[in-house]
């Protein structure tokens, strides 16, 4: 894409959460960040946050050791991960076909929790040695589950839901997701491929720590793609799914993207999954007659299955599975 071609197209909103501490909501800078959380999701879906709590260091110590060391493992340790057939999205995946090529990825589920990245780490090196590796992984995935559930506060918060907060939390699992996007070898133009499809997220919320090389693309609502460069070395993408789509009766956006790479270097993201256990249907203050309901209630197991079983297909899967 050429330079002067990026410049024009609309960037993503880059909210600012120094002075932010989610251990103590409505503290500091919460409430001119939450105006900005709400107004992000609603539009793009997505924003750019800058949030200092994952230093640069622990990021630099996540990519350049855990993962590097992760991903060099063989095949089938790696496939190890695997939290069984019901829950296909959790534990390792090495390319999803028609969806997903070049990739390969592992997971960490349910909470972000030390027994829970122990448990992991003794799974793929069962000898131990993996201690600085569980410090790492929990480290930064602690920090980042911090951020989405001050992200989730804020949202209720701004829609006049807060009052559902504790129990959302409560049933909300978090998956720690680390990938790896094979390089093409070479930046020349019609080197760059789709290594992740066009898709929406079907969980609540997303956030993405892309290391050095970027890839992550954001379509907006008028259908211009993004590439998401990221605004500071401390700074992680926060995007929508469909599942908090349809519980907020459709107040707020789930982008479509997708990864893209070229170059000689692979690509590598660590990203953290909020997946709902409750029933998706949005509380009543959010229906009225301005407002009337947009989504049958559903739970997020039922809809990735479906999801699953529809494909690539690049289209508004909420809206064909329980659209009303
Ligand atoms: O690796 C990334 O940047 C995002 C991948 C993604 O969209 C996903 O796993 O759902
Ligand atoms: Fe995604």
């Amino acid at each position: 894409m050429a330079a002067e071609e990026a410049k024009q197209l609309p960037q993503l909103p880059r909210i600012d959460f120094s002075g932010v501490d989610p251990s103590a909501p409505g503290a500091g800078r919460w409430a001119v960040v939450r105006a900005q959380v709400v107004q992000a999701l609603a539009t793009f879906g997505c924003f750019d946050a800058h949030y200092p709590a994952l230093s640069p260091d622990l990021r630099a110590a996540l990519f350049d050791g855990a993962v590097r060391e992760l991903f060099a493992l063989p095949v089938d340790t790696k496939r190890r991960n695997s939290y069984g057939p019901d829950k296909p999205l959790y534990g390792y995946l090495g390319g999803i076909p028609g969806l997903a090529n070049g990739y390969e990825s592992l997971a960490i589920a349910d909470r972000v929790e030390p027994e829970r990245v122990q448990a992991f780490a003794d799974l793929m090196w069962p000898d131990g040695g993996n201690a600085g590796f569980c410090e790492t992984v929990h480290g930064a995935a602690k920090r980042i589950a911090d951020l989405e559930e001050a992200v989730r506060r804020m949202l209720m918060e701004g829609l006049g839901v807060a009052k559902y907060h504790d129990a959302v939390s409560e049933s909300t699992r978090h998956v720690f997701r680390m990938s790896r996007y094979e390089a093409t070898g070479g930046d020349a133009e019609g080197k760059e491929e789709i290594r992740y499809g066009t898709h929406q997220d079907c969980n609540t919320l997303t956030i993405v720590c892309q290391h050095q090389v970027d890839g992550l693309e954001m379509q907006t609502r008028d259908g211009d793609w993004i590439l998401v460069r990221p605004s500071s070395p401390a700074s992680l993408v926060v995007m929508a799914g469909n599942a908090l789509r349809a519980w907020t009766n459709d107040r707020v956006h789930a982008p479509f993207h997708r990864v893209t790479v070229s170059g000689d270097a692979a690509r590598y993201s660590a990203i953290l999954f909020a997946l709902p256990d409750y029933k998706i249907q949005a509380p009543d203050e959010l229906v009225d007659d301005e407002h009337p309901p947009r989504f049958k209630p559903h739970y997020t197991t039922e809809f990735i299955r479906y999801c699953v079983a529809q494909g690539a297909r690049h289209e508004d899967k909420l809206e064909a599975f329980c659209g009303i």
